[in-house]
């Protein structure tokens, strides 16, 4: 039995396995640029963030109706269930959509029909966190609050991603301001790509209360002493950082400094089927790597639930506290 654990950095649409990407492509009559599912897989060699997002939104051209989403986040949710997942909270990028005519309400009404079902299927409770697309412009990520006014009954947060560098979290201002009176749950991606400063702008100006990434907060140790004493959970995405080349190899990733440094550090899998793993993966490929023993890896799973939004389901959230704590490693 996997460690159980919550996965809090994850982009439905980076769940996308070549194998059902063809299955798609064929159902909605969509011609992809490459001959079958060994091809595609062999495009997966990226130089950085954008090389990835290049092809990953290229290939959402598959995803047209209410049941791909929900294949989509069913497939998810039954891998990340056999790794020990027991609570997502799921990134979506809507604007990703709706540029190519997908309506926000299939995408939402979509993975709903997965997400609805899921503690029953999958045994995973879940949260959906729409996300805004930070090198699109402000006034179009307000428009996409706009559009999703109907369906925030389903939606616990904003988030943003994308491109990094560039497009500094003070972009966002308004549209965090005006998430934060609707209600929503806020969470920025910064210091992936992007300077600390980012990190700070994202907490100071939006309200962020994770870091999606914050890698690069070690670069700066007043801003480290500041995320331990505020305890701001960063959600870490080790294998991802190996391949957009965020760290040079997995040997050599910050997470036992950071954790060293006490911050409140979780182990997530971004975009798995591009990353070469999902949760438990990354779980695997930190221990084997970096050498983090059975205390670290029980830390990073009690981090995980502690930094969910949980809040409204305290029960729940201590019930999942006690696995991890009874977890006996084999
Ligand atoms: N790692 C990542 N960084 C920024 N935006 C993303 N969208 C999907 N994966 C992302
Ligand atoms: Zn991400």
């Amino acid at each position: 039995m996997p460690l159980p654990k919550a996965e809090l950095h994850l982009h439905i649409e980076g769940t996308l396995e070549p194998e059902l990407a063809f299955e798609l492509a064929e159902r909605n009559g969509v011609r992809l640029p490459y001959a079958d599912t060994e091809a595609l897989r062999g495009a997966y060699r990226f130089d950085d963030l954008r090389s990835f997002l290049d092809l990953y939104y290229g290939l959402m051209a598959v995803l047209r109706t209410e049941r791909d989403f929900e294949d989509l986040a069913n497939a998810y949710l039954a891998r990340a269930a056999a790794q020990g997942v027991r609570h997502a909270e799921i990134f979506f990028d809507p604007q990703a959509h709706l540029s190519r005519g997908v309506a926000l309400g299939t995408v939402v009404e979509g993975l709903w029909r997965a997400l609805e079902r899921s503690e029953a299927v999958h045994g995973v409770s879940t949260q959906l966190i729409m996300c805004f697309l930070r090198d699109e412009s402000a006034a179009s990520a307000l428009e996409t609050l706009d559009a999703a006014k109907p369906y925030l009954h389903r939606i616990t947060g904003v988030g943003l991603d994308s491109a990094e560098v560039g497009h500094p979290p003070v972009k966002f201002r308004e549209v965090y301001e005006a998430a934060a009176a609707l209600g929503l749950r806020r969470v920025a991606h910064a210091g992936e790509e992007g300077p600390p400063e980012y990190i700070t702008e994202a907490l100071d100006v939006l309200g962020a209360e994770r870091i999606d990434h914050g890698l690069r907060c070690m670069e700066d140790p007043a801003l480290v002493a500041r995320l331990v004493r505020e305890r701001v959970p960063l959600t870490l995405c080790p294998l991802s950082n190996v391949r957009l080349r965020a760290v040079d190899a997995l040997a050599e990733h910050p997470l036992p400094a950071m954790l060293d440094a006490g911050l409140l550090c979780t182990v997530n899998s971004d975009d798995p089927a591009y990353f070469g793993g999902y949760a438990g993966d990354n779980f695997d490929a930190v221990r084997t790597a970096l050498g983090l023993d059975e205390d670290r890896l029980r830390e990073l799973a009690r981090n995980s639930f502690t930094a969910s939004f949980l809040e409204h389901d305290e029960e729940r959230r201590a019930r999942y506290l006690a696995e991890v704590e009874a977890y006996e490693f084999g």
